[in-house]
């Protein structure tokens, strides 16, 4: 049984931790991250400890889900802080592979979910989600785990590697946790090291624009009313340069002409501020 936190960086000395688990009976957990942790990541080991007996975390920052434009190489890392947040949050394994270890040169196989990976971030960062499912799946073969835990800011995500585990009957359950905000509503994530003081500001935004959405959905507003009345109010921020504002459908993200009663929807935003790009959403049932 594991006290404190071990650090792993290869597959086959993984292996022999989740073969010792398996052996002893113990519910595995996943984690999967890319580092600079924050209270986002620490909610989901919460819930990881909850359920399960033994959490893996993984850092990797995985280069197949980067376009060649995005920010890979300066993407924020600092191992040893994280260790030390992981271990005070409860992670028993953390996996930290390298490129190479996690990569074979060249590797020849892409997971690639259809639909659901077509609109949003899908449509904004093409060959993102592949490189998404592709590490998650592989990760779910290193690890075997029961449960899988992401969170809903990465909305999307949760939608593409729920169905992907479906499809591929992968014996794992896909746990979607709540988003963790800033006191001022900022949604938590790596990238907000990037923003300045004023984009930072500007920023708030996002959150401002999905609490007021909320209200205007129950006043009975339509999508379209609602996603060109959240266009404008970003608009006034000089800083912010939308990547999309949609309302879909959750989980299929499919179109949505109205609001139906018990159906679920996502209005979902990424912008830009300066080089900053962010995330954020709602997922709501009316
Ligand atoms: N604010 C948050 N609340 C809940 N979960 C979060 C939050 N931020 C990130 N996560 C989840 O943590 C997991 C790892 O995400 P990741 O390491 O990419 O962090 P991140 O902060 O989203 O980074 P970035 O958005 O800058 O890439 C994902 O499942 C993601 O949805
Ligand atoms: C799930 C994930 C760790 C895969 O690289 C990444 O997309 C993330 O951090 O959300
Ligand atoms: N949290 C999503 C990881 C990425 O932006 O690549």
């Amino acid at each position: 049984m594991i006290k404190t936190l071990q650090q792993v960086s290869t597959i086959a000395e993984m292996r022999q931790h989740i073969s010792e688990a398996k052996r002893a009976g113990q519910r595995i957990g996943i984690v999967p991250t890319m580092g600079y942790l924050h209270e986002g990541h620490l909610s989901l080991v919460k819930a990881a400890r909850e359920k399960c007996d033994l959490v893996v975390m993984s850092i990797f920052v995985n280069p197949l889900q980067f376009g060649p434009n995005e920010d890979f190489e300066q993407y924020p890392r600092n191992m040893e802080r994280d260790r030390e947040l992981a271990s005070s949050a409860g992670v028993d394994l953390l996996f930290t592979p390298t490129v190479s270890e996690m990569y074979p040169q060249p590797i020849l196989t892409n997971i690639s979910v259809a639909n659901v990976t077509n609109p949003l971030c899908g449509r904004s960062r093409p060959g993102h989600f592949d490189g998404v499912s592709t590490v998650v799946m592989k990760l779910f073969q290193i690890v075997q785990p029961d449960f899988a835990f992401f969170g809903q800011k990465d909305a999307q995500q949760v939608a593409v590697v729920t169905q992907m585990a479906y499809d591929l009957s992968v014996p794992v359950q896909v746990i979607p946790c709540p988003i963790i905000r800033e006191a001022d509503g900022l949604a938590m994530s790596s990238r907000n090291v990037y923003l300045s003081a004023e984009e930072r500001t500007q920023a708030l935004v996002l959150s401002r624009s999905l609490r007021e959405a909320a209200a205007w959905i129950r006043d009975g507003a339509s999508p379209a009313e609602v996603r060109t009345r959240i266009i404008n109010m970003i608009s006034e921020m000089p800083l912010a340069s939308i990547d999309y504002v949609e309302i879909l459908s959750y989980p299929e993200l499919s179109t949505l002409e109205q609001f139906k009663d018990g159906e679920a929807f996502i209005v979902a935003l990424a912008v830009r501020f300066g080089k900053t790009r962010l995330i954020d959403n709602l997922i709501e049932t009316v």
